[in-house]
């Protein structure tokens, strides 16, 4: 009885350490959107944007993981890195080009999803030959969009740690914005927003039923909707935690209902239909968000770089341990534990 006793203890203890012992860790950043111009405001104008220091808060970001120790492992990007404004000024080249030279300070991979502000400056095939393409440091680098194909998504997986995966997704495979005017998908998603949006301006939610319904949103294609099925199901199979990027939110608790992607109902579907999924990383909404769904799912928000005040941060390092998950945030991004769901939640 003493011996079961003590073994039981042992197998307590070691459980216990294993769950505080840190396996890895990552850094994420959201919406840059720098632009060597003067201060401005949102559309609204209630929220100030801070373009040319945004650029000195990423080059702090990246300064504060390369001192961690043990480093982070990549850094998750969530789009908008530089702002549309850069396309009418006819500054993209050069806006990139001042991202991109603060980024290749970054010891670790930098893991890139596309944002609305990326077709705002740039179209799909010179984004695919750019540097915010990092499909190659994926497992699958013929999945999902080939470089010819003008119809194809750019999404990726890859695993930085046994039983962790992250899943980058395209969350402007179906949208107006970098889509070729009469392309299949063009047509499909001019189609879908008028349908839901009838306003002359199809960025403006007024009067909307479903207010996600605007131009500089976009949605998964029933292609992109079945490729996220199949590499869940592989990550479902080898008991794999799945975390899942995109720059669009997909649960409306977890940020402005305004930025939530068109077919977030489709795109949760799938991610509920998995145990494997932990976790949906986003960007877009510049405020923020966070919820815990009925499914165990965390989505997380992150704070946008834009309005933030130069005086402040805006990024955080997520520790990946046995048992969860440890946001540590910077300046206006909070601190949050996130647990792992039960299995057969
Ligand atoms: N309420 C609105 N009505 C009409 N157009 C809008 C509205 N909100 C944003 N827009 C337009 O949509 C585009 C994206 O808006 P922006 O605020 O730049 O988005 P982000 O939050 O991604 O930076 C811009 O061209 C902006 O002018």
């Amino acid at each position: 009885m003493v011996r079961v006793g003590c073994e039981a203890l042992r197998r307590m203890t070691d459980r216990a350490q294993r769950s505080t012992e840190l396996l890895f860790s990552f850094g994420v950043i959201a919406d840059v959107q720098y632009a060597d111009t003067e201060d401005g405001f949102n559309y609204t104008g209630t929220r100030q944007r801070y373009y040319r220091s945004s650029l000195d808060l990423l080059r702090s970001a990246i300064r504060d993981w390369n001192r961690e120790a043990p480093p982070p492992v990549f850094v998750l990007q969530l789009g908008d890195i530089i702002d549309g404004c850069n396309s009418r000024q006819k500054t993209s080249a050069r806006a990139l080009r001042a991202v991109l030279a603060e980024l290749t300070r970054c010891r670790c991979p930098v893991h890139h999803v596309w944002g609305n502000h990326e077709f705002y400056n740039f179209d799909r095939n010179e984004l695919l030959t750019s540097a915010l393409n990092s499909k190659h440091l994926g497992e699958d680098p013929t999945s999902g969009a080939a470089a010819n194909d003008p119809e194809g998504f750019y999404s990726y997986h890859f695993s930085p740690f046994p039983k962790f995966r992250f899943v980058l997704t395209d969350t402007y495979d179906l949208s107006v914005l970098g889509r070729q005017n009469g392309s299949k998908k063009h047509q499909e998603a001019l189609q879908t927003l008028r349908e839901k949006n009838k306003n002359e301006n199809l960025n403006s939610p007024i009067g909307l039923a479903e207010q996600n319904f605007v131009e500089f949103n976009g949605g998964f294609s029933r292609e992109q909707l079945e490729w996220l099925n199949q590499v869940l199901t592989f990550s479902d199979n080898n008991q794999e935690k799945v975390t899942v990027v995109g720059h669009l939110p997909v649960h409306p608790n977890s940020t402005d209902p305004i930025c939530v992607a068109w077919n977030y109902e489709k795109i949760l579907s799938v991610l509920h239909a998995h145990q494997s999924v932990v976790c949906f990383i986003s960007g877009h909404d510049h405020d923020g968000g966070y919820f815990l769904d009925e499914h165990g799912i965390h989505h997380l928000t992150f704070e946008g770089v834009i309005e933030t005040p130069p005086n402040s941060q805006a990024f955080g390092t997520i520790y990946a341990h046995e048992d969860r998950m440890v946001l540590v945030g910077r300046g206006r991004v909070p601190n949050r534990i996130l647990h792992y769901r039960k299995t057969g939640d």
